[in-house]
């Protein structure tokens, strides 16, 4: 897998809304109603990473989620991270 440009993240992330690249990372803060949504986000989240074998660094506290995405093996931003960034959107529209 192919580390993307600069330039071709920030295409990517105009159809993101609310993802940034910042520390060679694309990034959200996610705010939930409380622990347990956040939780149950999560596990959902999970899931799909291992189908995906791509993982997040994620921090949770309480009901705030902050989720940032890199691929290790290239040292920056694949096409796994926009494939999965995409997926954690849309698991949590259907919440
Ligand atoms: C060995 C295994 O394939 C790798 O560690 C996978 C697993 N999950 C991963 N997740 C992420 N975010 N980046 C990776 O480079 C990565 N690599």
């Amino acid at each position: 897998m192919e580390k993307l440009t600069e330039q071709q993240i920030r295409e990517h992330l105009e159809e993101l809304k609310g993802w940034s690249f910042k520390d060679g990372f694309i990034q959200k803060h996610f705010v939930f109603s409380d622990f347990k949504e956040t939780f149950s986000i999560m596990t959902r989240i999970a899931f799909e990473c291992e189908e995906m074998n791509h993982h997040p660094n994620w921090e949770n506290v309480y009901n705030n989620l902050t989720i940032r995405l890199n691929t290790h093996d290239v040292g920056g931003i694949t096409e796994n991270d926009i494939n999965l960034a995409k997926t954690i959107e849309s698991l949590v529209k259907s919440k």
